[in-house]
């Protein structure tokens, strides 16, 4: 039945992933942006030469690997390299997507979004010395939009079963171009951008009793919320669905 998929399922889907992208947003804003947690030379750890950040972060992908994390198609690690085996048994997870599918991963792109552009927009500075947690932090950010924007290989499959016609030819040309105009829906990101503003004023806000709090005043700012959606997530989404639907007919 997983072959029967629609672009409303799948849609439906990206609604309620943007429910977690805005949440952790919301939870690493909790914290300053704690520059120790990047710093190699803060950290200092036997034996491993890179920041607490990236020593977290390979620490978790290593044991969440063993737990059969990356099993799923749909989990992309940041660092793919070394990674041990799944421990646990296979699951047959359906096989919806074209197996180049499983070529692509831009979390370095992600990774470094993240840490350069979007990070430093949205946490107020200083330092509260909550190293490991802010570090878990960005872990549970990037991994909400990493998930987010790799699932463009399965909006893209459903979008070249439901057109194959139309698709084929530019796969056949390489053509990024007709490819991007053949799966862009300016509607549809206009009323990502807005429902996550909303999003963001909705599960950003201070709830109070009695009073209706602070007017105006949220935990993440909406307009930085919609604007990491319109600069990154959506183009990157539709990156992911080009390089999956080149490779849809190899
Ligand atoms: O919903 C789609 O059709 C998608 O491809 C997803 C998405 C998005 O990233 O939100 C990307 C491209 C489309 O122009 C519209 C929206």
């Amino acid at each position: 039945e997983h072959n029967n998929v629609t672009l409303g399922m799948v849609r439906d889907s990206l609604i309620r992933q943007e429910d977690t992208i805005v949440y952790s947003l919301i939870e690493r804003a909790r914290f300053p942006l704690n520059p120790p947690t990047y710093d190699p030379s803060y950290a200092s750890i036997p034996g491993f030469g890179g920041s607490l950040l990236e020593f977290f972060v390979k620490q978790t992908e290593a044991v969440q690997a063993k737990a059969g994390r990356y099993d799923n198609p749909e989990e992309h690690p940041f660092f793919p390299d070394n990674l041990p085996p799944s421990l646990v048994p296979h699951y047959k997870y359906p096989e919806v997507l074209h197996p180049a599918a499983m070529s692509i991963n831009i979390n370095k792109l992600i990774w470094d979004m993240y840490f350069n552009k979007l990070l430093p927009s949205f946490v107020s500075p200083g330092d509260d010395g909550n190293y490991a947690l802010t570090a878990a932090r960005d872990l549970e950010c990037l991994q909400a939009i990493s998930r987010r924007i790799h699932y463009g290989k399965l909006v893209a499959e459903v979008k070249f079963r439901d057109e194959r016609k139309d698709y084929e030819p530019a796969i056949r040309a390489q053509d990024r171009f007709t490819l991007t105009n053949l799966l862009t829906f300016t509607n549809v990101e206009e009323a990502v951008k807005k429902r996550v503003a909303k999003k963001a004023m909705t599960f950003g806000q201070e709830v109070k009793l009695g009073d209706d709090g602070d007017k105006g005043k949220y935990k993440v700012d909406p307009a930085i919320v919609s604007g990491l959606y319109a600069d990154w997530v959506i183009p990157l989404t539709k990156e992911v669905e080009i390089d999956y639907l080149l490779r849809r007919l190899n």
